[in-house]
């Protein structure tokens, strides 16, 4: 740890000196810890970072939009434009990769989740389904049936670590809901968590903010911080250990999320691909999903708070939008662009300017919660290494099978605990009529084919289907064929051995 005039003086020298402005007033305890905060600050960089942040903030944008286009068809793959045969042998090359031990998964998790107004990690979310189920154990159960089922088709015992990148925020919350949930039935030496890095936010006349008299405030430094942290914790070097050399990148929020996807996954190695990414068509022209296009003729995302609403409105002949292809935040790279970019790249990737309202202490002591903007934030973006790929591949799946995402408290128009809550209702819904199942409705009447999703975006019925039974559809027939069902239903392992022997 720095001495107090060893940190003075790097703080005056970088113009920042205001940061120590209420040392006289801290007890002994709170300088030791505000100390510790600032000697792990790296104060050579600080004032590089402030001035930077100021000048970005009072900069123009740099808009992107008139080098856009979008991504050269034979960089696609589609699910719904692809035959069976194709899919299955994506399948059953993903299966392959992951029986070999050689597919992880990364959860991106270090954001503060300001959106949906929670205190705790988005993971830890109950959507209100009938199980009761977080997130987080979620997508646990669905790492356990893919390792089920590459195990299944290759006869061989398999594992796909489970990376999870957290921030100051959100690792200790994380790190104890896991283990109370005794990590939700996976081995805990294959679960991975580790800290982005944390950066300062700053006033619009590059000042560090201090949040308290002996804190500052800081902010995580945008998922694209992965590439730092991957460095700062050896993560690389864990998957060489392991032998992993594909990695599934995902952020936390999407309930519909596959892990590992083994279709994904065979389909970016079957083009021989270094970087991909998983899209959905655009719902709606100002949807706040990023787009994955072209600039200046090389792949990026630009993100739904930098493009123009004109290009992001613009048609096609037949009246489809030229930039549909929306980012759902699910990228493939293999473990040697992920070298490479920590080795070449990492100090490279753009800075994105937000501007937030940021609580602060006045030069007179006073706590403030600030009503308008305040501060900027500076963060880099997880998909902001595509321009470095040399073989960059988009995969288009279906919304209603992929992509639900948990942005928004209830009460908003979309992307919240209910519309996720649904989609993955009557996903299952679909997947045990698909299956043959016949499925009463609360007050006992046979819901009809016809009975889909209601406008108000409901299911037909409550029925959930845990990961632990059927990963995306697959095995139901056996269970369900031929029987009658009243809903709300859970299919879990139990019911599903009841099932079975009926
Ligand atoms: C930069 C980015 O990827 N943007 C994508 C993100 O937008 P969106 O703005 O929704 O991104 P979020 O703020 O939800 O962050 C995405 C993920 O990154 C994590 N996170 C965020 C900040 C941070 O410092 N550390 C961290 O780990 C979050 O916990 C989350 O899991 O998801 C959308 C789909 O849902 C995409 O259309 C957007 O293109």
């Amino acid at each position: 740890m720095l001495s107090v005039d060893e940190v003075k003086q790097s703080l005056q020298s970088a113009g920042q000196l205001h940061v120590l402005q209420f040392w006289p007033e801290l007890s002994e305890e709170d300088r030791d810890v505000f100390l510790q905060e600032l000697s792990l600050l790296d104060l050579q960089e600080l004032k590089e970072h402030c001035e930077g942040a100021a000048r970005a903030a009072a900069s123009p944008p740099v808009r992107l939009d008139q080098h856009m286009e979008p991504v050269l068809s034979q960089f696609i793959g589609s699910v719904t434009k692809s035959d069976k045969n194709t899919l299955a042998q994506w399948e059953n090359e993903g299966l392959l990769q992951i029986s070999k031990n050689r597919v992880g998964v990364l959860l991106l998790a270090g954001g503060q989740g300001t959106r949906l107004g929670v205190q705790y990690p988005k993971g830890m979310y109950n959507v209100g389904l009938p199980s009761g189920k977080t997130l987080y154990q979620i997508q646990a159960e669905r790492i356990h049936k893919i390792q089920e089922l590459a195990e299944g088709k290759h006869g061989t015992k398999c594992t796909v670590p489970w990376y999870i990148m957290t921030s100051e925020f959100t690792l200790a919350p994380t790190e104890v809901f896991f283990k109370e949930n005794n990590y939700f039935g996976l081995e805990p030496s294959n679960i991975m968590m580790f800290e982005q890095r944390m950066i300062p936010a700053v006033t619009f006349d590059g000042k560090v903010i201090l949040q308290s008299k002996g804190k500052i405030a800081m902010a995580p430094d945008g998922n694209g911080g992965l590439y730092q942290a991957l460095v700062d914790n050896n993560v690389l070097e864990d998957m060489k250990k392991r032998g992993v050399e594909y990695l599934h990148v995902y952020c936390v929020d999407n309930i519909l999320v596959k892990m590992a996807d083994p279709v994904f996954i065979g389909f970016c190695i079957s083009k021989g691909a270094d970087c991909g990414a998983k899209v959905v068509q655009k719902a709606y022209p100002t949807e706040p999903v990023g787009v994955v296009c072209r600039v200046k003729g090389v792949p990026q995302v630009v993100e739904y708070s930098e493009i123009q609403p004109y290009t992001a409105e613009l048609q096609g002949p037949d009246g489809e939008l030229v930039y549909s292809a929306g980012n759902i935040c699910n990228h493939f790279f293999t473990r040697v662009f992920l070298q490479d970019v920590a080795e070449k790249f990492k100090s490279q990737l753009k800075q994105h300017v937000a501007i937030k309202k940021v609580p602060f202490v006045d030069t007179c002591g006073n706590q403030v919660k600030p009503t308008k903007p305040n501060g900027i934030k500076m963060e880099k973006f997880v998909f902001d290494v595509f321009p470095f790929s040399r073989n960059f591949v988009v995969f288009e799946v279906l919304r209603e099978d992929d992509f639900s995402p948990l942005k928004n408290a209830d009460g908003t128009a979309t992307d919240n605990p209910t519309t996720a809550r649904n989609s993955l209702l009557s996903q299952h819904c679909r997947w045990a009529r698909a299956a043959g199942a016949t499925l009463l409705d609360e007050d006992g009447n046979t819901l009809l084919p016809a009975d889909r999703v209601s406008s108000a975006g409901n299911p037909p019925a409550k029925c959930e289907i845990s990961p632990l039974v059927s990963y995306f559809g697959e095995g139901l027939e056996q269970l369900l064929k031929g029987k009658t069902l009243q809903t709300p239903l859970i299919l879990d392992e139990k019911r599903a051995e009841e099932l079975q022997t009926q």
